[in-house]
Protein backbone atom coordinates (compact mmCIF):
# COMPACT_ATOMS: atom_id res chain seq x y z
CA UNK A 1 0.00 0.00 0.00
CA UNK A 2 1.34 3.76 -0.90
CA UNK A 3 1.29 5.52 2.23
CA UNK A 4 1.98 9.66 2.59
CA UNK A 5 5.99 8.98 2.86
CA UNK A 6 6.40 7.40 -0.54
CA UNK A 7 4.65 10.49 -1.90
CA UNK A 8 6.42 13.24 -3.87
CA UNK A 9 5.88 16.46 -2.82
CA UNK A 10 4.69 19.12 -5.31
CA UNK A 11 8.21 20.90 -5.09
CA UNK A 12 10.44 17.54 -4.82
CA UNK A 13 11.92 15.41 -7.85
CA UNK A 14 13.77 12.19 -8.48
CA UNK A 15 16.59 13.72 -10.47
CA UNK A 16 19.46 14.45 -8.56
CA UNK A 17 20.79 16.48 -11.77
CA UNK A 18 19.15 16.31 -14.79
CA UNK A 19 22.11 17.10 -17.13
CA UNK A 20 23.09 13.34 -16.70
CA UNK A 21 20.18 11.96 -18.59
CA UNK A 22 20.75 14.31 -21.83
CA UNK A 23 22.05 12.75 -24.76
CA UNK A 24 24.75 15.14 -25.30
CA UNK A 25 26.02 15.30 -21.44
CA UNK A 26 30.04 13.29 -21.75
CA UNK A 27 30.30 11.12 -18.76
CA UNK A 28 33.24 10.52 -16.54
CA UNK A 29 33.58 7.00 -16.71
CA UNK A 30 33.37 5.37 -19.84
CA UNK A 31 33.91 2.14 -19.06
CA UNK A 32 34.34 -0.79 -21.64
CA UNK A 33 35.77 1.27 -24.64
CA UNK A 34 39.32 1.18 -23.57
CA UNK A 35 40.61 -0.14 -26.71
CA UNK A 36 38.64 2.04 -28.81
CA UNK A 37 40.16 4.99 -26.66
CA UNK A 38 43.52 3.78 -27.01
CA UNK A 39 43.38 3.60 -30.97
CA UNK A 40 41.87 6.75 -31.10
CA UNK A 41 44.81 8.30 -28.99
CA UNK A 42 47.35 6.54 -30.88
CA UNK A 43 46.27 8.10 -34.51
CA UNK A 44 45.52 11.26 -32.63
CA UNK A 45 49.37 11.69 -31.11
CA UNK A 46 50.90 13.18 -33.88
CA UNK A 47 49.22 16.34 -33.63
CA UNK A 48 50.61 17.03 -30.06
CA UNK A 49 53.49 17.52 -31.72
CA UNK A 50 51.94 19.56 -34.05
CA UNK A 51 52.15 16.70 -36.68
CA UNK A 52 49.07 15.87 -39.19
CA UNK A 53 46.56 12.96 -37.60
CA UNK A 54 46.33 9.52 -38.86
CA UNK A 55 42.95 9.56 -40.37
CA UNK A 56 39.97 7.14 -38.48
CA UNK A 57 36.69 5.42 -39.31
CA UNK A 58 34.59 4.54 -36.11
CA UNK A 59 31.88 2.20 -37.21
CA UNK A 60 29.41 0.48 -35.27
CA UNK A 61 25.54 0.23 -34.58
CA UNK A 62 23.56 3.22 -32.90
CA UNK A 63 24.36 4.21 -29.50
CA UNK A 64 27.41 2.05 -29.19
CA UNK A 65 29.75 5.37 -28.18
CA UNK A 66 31.59 6.39 -30.84
CA UNK A 67 30.70 9.48 -30.76
CA UNK A 68 31.36 10.34 -27.72
CA UNK A 69 34.97 8.66 -27.42
CA UNK A 70 35.72 10.53 -30.33
CA UNK A 71 34.40 13.88 -27.80
CA UNK A 72 36.49 12.35 -24.85
CA UNK A 73 39.76 12.03 -26.44
CA UNK A 74 39.26 15.29 -27.91
CA UNK A 75 39.33 16.83 -24.41
CA UNK A 76 42.11 14.84 -23.54
CA UNK A 77 43.84 16.27 -25.94
CA UNK A 78 43.11 19.83 -25.05
CA UNK A 79 45.04 19.26 -22.03
CA UNK A 80 48.20 18.69 -23.74
CA UNK A 81 48.11 20.81 -26.74
CA UNK A 82 46.09 24.63 -27.73
CA UNK A 83 47.50 23.68 -31.73
CA UNK A 84 44.51 21.35 -32.56
CA UNK A 85 41.18 22.39 -33.32
CA UNK A 86 38.50 20.04 -33.35
CA UNK A 87 35.01 20.06 -35.16
CA UNK A 88 32.29 17.64 -35.21
CA UNK A 89 29.97 17.85 -38.20
CA UNK A 90 26.86 16.27 -37.87
CA UNK A 91 26.30 15.21 -41.72
CA UNK A 92 22.47 14.67 -41.36
CA UNK A 93 21.87 18.14 -40.75
CA UNK A 94 25.08 19.43 -42.77
CA UNK A 95 24.45 17.34 -45.84
CA UNK A 96 26.01 19.04 -48.54
CA UNK A 97 29.68 20.08 -48.82
CA UNK A 98 29.05 23.99 -48.79
CA UNK A 99 27.28 23.06 -45.70
CA UNK A 100 29.91 21.01 -44.32
CA UNK A 101 32.52 23.47 -45.14
CA UNK A 102 30.66 26.57 -43.22
CA UNK A 103 30.46 24.28 -40.09
CA UNK A 104 34.27 24.19 -40.28
CA UNK A 105 35.01 27.85 -41.37
CA UNK A 106 32.53 29.12 -38.43
CA UNK A 107 35.04 26.66 -35.86
CA UNK A 108 37.98 27.91 -37.11
CA UNK A 109 37.60 31.59 -37.95
CA UNK A 110 35.10 31.96 -35.11
CA UNK A 111 32.67 33.62 -37.71
CA UNK A 112 30.09 32.12 -39.94
CA UNK A 113 30.97 32.73 -44.13
CA UNK A 114 28.75 34.60 -45.90
CA UNK A 115 25.23 33.08 -46.81
CA UNK A 116 25.21 33.41 -50.33
CA UNK A 117 27.29 34.56 -53.07
CA UNK A 118 30.16 33.24 -52.51
CA UNK A 119 32.12 29.94 -53.50
CA UNK A 120 33.35 26.65 -51.82
CA UNK A 121 36.56 27.65 -53.26
CA UNK A 122 36.90 31.07 -51.73
CA UNK A 123 35.72 29.81 -48.49
CA UNK A 124 38.17 26.98 -48.38
CA UNK A 125 41.35 29.52 -49.39
CA UNK A 126 40.21 31.15 -46.29
CA UNK A 127 40.06 28.22 -43.99
CA UNK A 128 42.89 26.73 -45.10
CA UNK A 129 45.00 30.14 -44.91
CA UNK A 130 44.10 30.50 -41.58
CA UNK A 131 45.07 26.91 -40.77
CA UNK A 132 48.95 27.95 -41.96
CA UNK A 133 49.10 30.96 -40.57
CA UNK A 134 48.23 30.05 -37.11
CA UNK A 135 50.17 26.56 -37.20
CA UNK A 136 46.61 24.59 -36.27
CA UNK A 137 46.18 21.05 -36.83
CA UNK A 138 42.63 20.13 -37.83
CA UNK A 139 40.94 17.52 -36.86
CA UNK A 140 36.87 17.07 -38.91
CA UNK A 141 34.92 14.65 -37.29
CA UNK A 142 32.42 13.69 -39.84
CA UNK A 143 29.43 11.84 -38.07
CA UNK A 144 26.82 9.59 -39.58
CA UNK A 145 29.14 10.50 -43.24
CA UNK A 146 26.52 8.22 -45.16
CA UNK A 147 24.11 11.31 -45.07
CA UNK A 148 26.79 12.65 -47.69
CA UNK A 149 26.54 10.21 -49.96
CA UNK A 150 22.86 10.88 -50.88
CA UNK A 151 23.59 13.92 -52.68
CA UNK A 152 26.61 13.21 -54.12
CA UNK A 153 28.79 15.13 -51.97
CA UNK A 154 30.93 12.60 -49.89
CA UNK A 155 33.93 12.40 -52.46
CA UNK A 156 33.82 16.32 -52.21
CA UNK A 157 34.24 16.76 -48.92
CA UNK A 158 36.66 13.98 -48.34
CA UNK A 159 38.74 15.41 -51.49
CA UNK A 160 38.96 18.88 -50.45
CA UNK A 161 40.21 17.97 -46.90
CA UNK A 162 42.58 15.35 -46.92
CA UNK A 163 44.07 16.83 -50.57
CA UNK A 164 44.35 20.14 -48.97
CA UNK A 165 48.02 20.08 -48.51
CA UNK A 166 48.71 19.63 -52.24
CA UNK A 167 46.73 22.96 -52.85
CA UNK A 168 48.07 24.33 -49.32
CA UNK A 169 51.12 23.32 -48.45
CA UNK A 170 51.69 23.56 -44.51
CA UNK A 171 47.78 22.89 -44.18
CA UNK A 172 47.31 20.14 -41.64
CA UNK A 173 43.95 18.05 -41.75
CA UNK A 174 42.71 14.94 -40.29
CA UNK A 175 39.09 13.14 -41.16
CA UNK A 176 37.43 11.32 -38.46
CA UNK A 177 34.61 9.67 -40.03
CA UNK A 178 31.91 7.92 -38.12
CA UNK A 179 29.30 5.83 -39.33
CA UNK A 180 26.90 2.54 -38.67
CA UNK A 181 28.07 0.67 -41.62
CA UNK A 182 32.38 0.63 -42.63
CA UNK A 183 30.83 -0.75 -46.26
CA UNK A 184 30.50 3.03 -46.64
CA UNK A 185 33.79 3.80 -47.73
CA UNK A 186 33.94 1.25 -50.59
CA UNK A 187 31.51 3.90 -52.36
CA UNK A 188 34.21 6.43 -52.17
CA UNK A 189 36.02 7.04 -55.56
CA UNK A 190 39.44 6.52 -56.25
CA UNK A 191 40.83 10.09 -55.65
CA UNK A 192 39.69 9.81 -52.15
CA UNK A 193 40.11 6.20 -51.52
CA UNK A 194 44.00 6.63 -52.41
CA UNK A 195 44.12 9.62 -48.91
CA UNK A 196 42.17 7.19 -46.95
CA UNK A 197 43.15 5.27 -45.83
CA UNK A 198 41.74 4.77 -41.92
CA UNK A 199 42.59 3.59 -38.69
CA UNK A 200 39.29 1.63 -38.44
CA UNK A 201 38.21 0.69 -35.05
CA UNK A 202 34.93 -1.39 -34.35
CA UNK A 203 32.35 -0.29 -31.73
CA UNK A 204 30.33 -3.42 -31.18
CA UNK A 205 27.43 -3.65 -29.35
CA UNK A 206 27.17 -3.53 -25.78
CA UNK A 207 26.91 -6.91 -23.62
CA UNK A 208 23.94 -7.67 -21.02
CA UNK A 209 26.42 -6.73 -18.52
CA UNK A 210 28.21 -3.64 -19.85
CA UNK A 211 25.04 -1.96 -20.28
CA UNK A 212 24.29 -3.03 -16.84
CA UNK A 213 27.43 -1.41 -15.19
CA UNK A 214 26.63 2.00 -17.21
CA UNK A 215 23.32 2.04 -16.27
CA UNK A 216 24.13 1.92 -12.47
CA UNK A 217 26.83 4.35 -13.50
CA UNK A 218 23.88 6.38 -14.56
CA UNK A 219 21.40 6.02 -12.08
CA UNK A 220 23.90 6.66 -9.10
CA UNK A 221 24.84 9.79 -10.52
CA UNK A 222 21.14 11.12 -11.77
CA UNK A 223 18.88 9.52 -9.56
CA UNK A 224 18.64 10.39 -5.63
CA UNK A 225 19.28 6.94 -3.63
CA UNK A 226 16.75 4.47 -3.26
CA UNK A 227 14.93 6.17 -6.36
CA UNK A 228 15.87 2.83 -8.21
CA UNK A 229 15.97 -0.85 -6.93
CA UNK A 230 18.28 -3.39 -8.52
CA UNK A 231 15.38 -5.34 -10.33
CA UNK A 232 13.92 -2.31 -11.62
CA UNK A 233 17.81 -1.22 -13.14
CA UNK A 234 18.20 -4.73 -14.80
CA UNK A 235 14.34 -4.63 -16.08
CA UNK A 236 15.93 -1.28 -17.63
CA UNK A 237 18.86 -3.53 -18.83
CA UNK A 238 16.85 -6.06 -20.35
CA UNK A 239 15.03 -3.56 -22.60
CA UNK A 240 18.13 -1.97 -23.40
CA UNK A 241 20.22 -5.36 -24.37
CA UNK A 242 17.50 -5.94 -26.88
CA UNK A 243 18.93 -3.88 -29.43
CA UNK A 244 22.36 -2.78 -26.98
CA UNK A 245 21.62 1.27 -28.09
CA UNK A 246 22.75 3.16 -25.10
CA UNK A 247 20.78 6.09 -26.45
CA UNK A 248 17.46 4.01 -25.81
CA UNK A 249 19.00 3.71 -22.08
CA UNK A 250 19.73 6.91 -21.35
CA UNK A 251 16.11 7.71 -23.09
CA UNK A 252 14.86 4.63 -21.06
CA UNK A 253 16.11 5.88 -17.35
CA UNK A 254 14.37 10.00 -18.24
CA UNK A 255 11.00 8.73 -18.96
CA UNK A 256 10.95 6.18 -16.30
CA UNK A 257 11.87 9.00 -14.06
CA UNK A 258 9.32 11.14 -14.99
CA UNK A 259 6.89 8.70 -15.18
CA UNK A 260 7.14 8.18 -11.46
CA UNK A 261 7.22 11.60 -10.94
CA UNK A 262 3.57 11.68 -12.50
CA UNK A 263 2.41 9.36 -10.13
CA UNK A 264 3.91 11.22 -7.10
CA UNK A 265 6.30 8.54 -6.25
CA UNK A 266 9.51 8.15 -4.96
CA UNK A 267 10.53 5.49 -6.52
CA UNK A 268 10.38 3.95 -10.08
CA UNK A 269 8.58 0.62 -10.32
CA UNK A 270 8.79 -1.74 -13.59
CA UNK A 271 5.27 -0.70 -14.43
CA UNK A 272 7.46 3.00 -15.33
CA UNK A 273 9.84 0.78 -16.93
CA UNK A 274 7.59 -0.61 -19.24
CA UNK A 275 5.42 2.38 -19.71
CA UNK A 276 9.00 4.09 -20.64
CA UNK A 277 10.11 1.54 -22.93
CA UNK A 278 7.17 1.88 -25.22
CA UNK A 279 7.89 5.54 -26.20
CA UNK A 280 11.73 5.08 -26.28
CA UNK A 281 11.88 2.24 -28.56
CA UNK A 282 9.91 4.07 -31.30
CA UNK A 283 12.57 6.59 -31.01
CA UNK A 284 14.82 3.76 -30.95
CA UNK A 285 12.70 2.44 -34.32
CA UNK A 286 12.89 5.23 -36.13
CA UNK A 287 16.82 5.89 -35.50
CA UNK A 288 17.60 2.79 -37.11
CA UNK A 289 14.69 2.49 -39.70
CA UNK A 290 16.30 6.07 -40.89
CA UNK A 291 19.99 4.67 -41.78
CA UNK A 292 18.30 2.05 -43.93
CA UNK A 293 18.99 2.60 -47.72
CA UNK A 294 16.03 2.36 -50.15
CA UNK A 295 16.76 -1.00 -50.86
CA UNK A 296 17.10 -2.67 -47.28
CA UNK A 297 14.19 -0.27 -46.32
CA UNK A 298 12.06 -2.17 -48.80
CA UNK A 299 13.33 -5.69 -47.78
CA UNK A 300 12.66 -4.69 -44.20
CA UNK A 301 9.09 -3.40 -45.34
CA UNK A 302 8.57 -6.93 -47.11
CA UNK A 303 9.51 -9.38 -44.47
CA UNK A 304 7.17 -7.25 -41.81
CA UNK A 305 3.99 -7.48 -44.11
CA UNK A 306 4.98 -11.06 -44.38
CA UNK A 307 5.41 -12.07 -40.95
CA UNK A 308 7.69 -14.79 -41.79
CA UNK A 309 8.84 -15.49 -45.69
CA UNK A 310 11.27 -18.16 -47.01
CA UNK A 311 14.49 -16.22 -48.97
CA UNK A 312 13.12 -17.24 -52.51
CA UNK A 313 10.16 -15.30 -52.10
CA UNK A 314 11.49 -12.38 -50.77
CA UNK A 315 14.48 -12.30 -53.22
CA UNK A 316 11.53 -12.68 -56.41
CA UNK A 317 9.83 -9.71 -54.64
CA UNK A 318 13.54 -7.62 -54.47
CA UNK A 319 14.21 -8.48 -57.89
CA UNK A 320 11.47 -7.60 -59.36
CA UNK A 321 11.27 -4.47 -57.31
CA UNK A 322 14.80 -3.63 -57.67
CA UNK A 323 16.71 -5.43 -60.91
CA UNK A 324 18.79 -6.58 -58.80
CA UNK A 325 20.32 -9.95 -58.81
CA UNK A 326 20.61 -12.98 -55.93
CA UNK A 327 24.46 -12.50 -55.21
CA UNK A 328 23.90 -8.75 -53.69
CA UNK A 329 20.19 -9.67 -52.37
CA UNK A 330 22.27 -12.21 -50.29
CA UNK A 331 24.72 -9.54 -49.14
CA UNK A 332 22.48 -7.40 -48.21
CA UNK A 333 20.16 -9.69 -46.27
CA UNK A 334 23.28 -10.99 -44.13
CA UNK A 335 24.45 -7.39 -43.34
CA UNK A 336 20.49 -6.56 -42.42
CA UNK A 337 20.55 -9.98 -40.43
CA UNK A 338 24.02 -9.33 -38.55
CA UNK A 339 22.26 -5.70 -37.72
CA UNK A 340 19.33 -7.24 -36.39
CA UNK A 341 16.92 -5.80 -38.73
CA UNK A 342 15.88 -9.13 -39.94
CA UNK A 343 16.16 -12.85 -38.58
CA UNK A 344 16.97 -15.88 -40.75
CA UNK A 345 15.96 -19.15 -39.43
CA UNK A 346 16.40 -22.41 -41.51
CA UNK A 347 13.17 -24.61 -41.76
CA UNK A 348 12.53 -28.10 -42.64
CA UNK A 349 9.56 -27.53 -44.66
CA UNK A 350 10.79 -26.19 -47.69
CA UNK A 351 10.18 -28.74 -51.19
CA UNK A 352 13.44 -28.35 -52.11
CA UNK A 353 14.82 -29.13 -48.51
CA UNK A 354 15.68 -26.24 -45.99
CA UNK A 355 14.23 -23.16 -46.43
CA UNK A 356 15.79 -19.71 -45.28
CA UNK A 357 13.01 -18.33 -43.39
CA UNK A 358 12.79 -14.57 -42.79
CA UNK A 359 11.10 -12.79 -40.02
CA UNK A 360 11.47 -8.95 -39.81
CA UNK A 361 13.26 -7.49 -36.69
CA UNK A 362 10.02 -4.46 -36.63
CA UNK A 363 6.56 -5.74 -36.43
CA UNK A 364 4.23 -4.67 -39.02
CA UNK A 365 2.23 -2.44 -36.76
CA UNK A 366 6.00 -0.34 -35.71
CA UNK A 367 6.63 -0.09 -39.53
CA UNK A 368 3.13 1.55 -40.37
CA UNK A 369 3.34 3.95 -37.37
CA UNK A 370 7.21 4.87 -38.70
CA UNK A 371 5.89 5.04 -42.71
CA UNK A 372 3.12 7.55 -41.61
N1 LIG B 1 30.89 3.26 -22.50
C1 LIG B 1 29.99 4.18 -22.17
N2 LIG B 1 29.90 4.64 -20.91
C2 LIG B 1 29.00 5.57 -20.56
N3 LIG B 1 28.11 6.11 -21.43
C3 LIG B 1 28.13 5.69 -22.70
C4 LIG B 1 29.07 4.71 -23.14
N4 LIG B 1 28.85 4.49 -24.46
C5 LIG B 1 27.84 5.28 -24.83
N5 LIG B 1 27.40 6.01 -23.79
C6 LIG B 1 26.29 6.97 -23.80
O1 LIG B 1 25.32 6.53 -24.74
C7 LIG B 1 24.81 7.60 -25.53
C8 LIG B 1 25.03 7.29 -27.00
O2 LIG B 1 26.42 7.32 -27.28
P1 LIG B 1 27.03 7.93 -28.62
O3 LIG B 1 26.17 9.05 -29.11
O4 LIG B 1 28.46 8.22 -28.37
O5 LIG B 1 26.88 6.67 -29.57
P2 LIG B 1 27.14 6.55 -31.12
O6 LIG B 1 27.72 5.21 -31.31
O7 LIG B 1 27.91 7.73 -31.60
O8 LIG B 1 25.67 6.58 -31.67
P3 LIG B 1 25.11 6.95 -33.14
O9 LIG B 1 25.68 5.97 -34.09
O10 LIG B 1 23.66 6.81 -32.98
O11 LIG B 1 25.53 8.37 -33.39
C9 LIG B 1 25.54 8.85 -25.08
O12 LIG B 1 24.67 9.59 -24.27
C10 LIG B 1 26.74 8.33 -24.29
O13 LIG B 1 27.03 9.17 -23.20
Amino acid sequence: MTTEKDMLMWDETLFRESDIFELDYLPDYFPHRDNQLNSIRYALKPTVRGGRPLNCLLYGPPGTGKTSAALKIFDELKEYTDKVITVKVNCQIDSTRFAVISRIYKSVLNIAPPASGVSFNRIFDKLAKKLIDTDKVLIVVLDDINYLFYEGHADEVMYSLLRAHEQYPGSKIGVMAIVNDPEVIYGFDKRVTSVFLPEEIEFPRYEWSEIDDILADRIQRGFFQGVVSDSVREAMTDYVAENGDLRVGIDLMKRSGLNAEKRSSRKIDVEDVNKAYAASRSLYLSRMFSVLTDHEKYLAIQAAEAGEISAGDLYEKFRDHTGIGYTRFYEIVNKMVSAGYLTADFSGKGSKGRTRMIRSGFKKEELDELLK
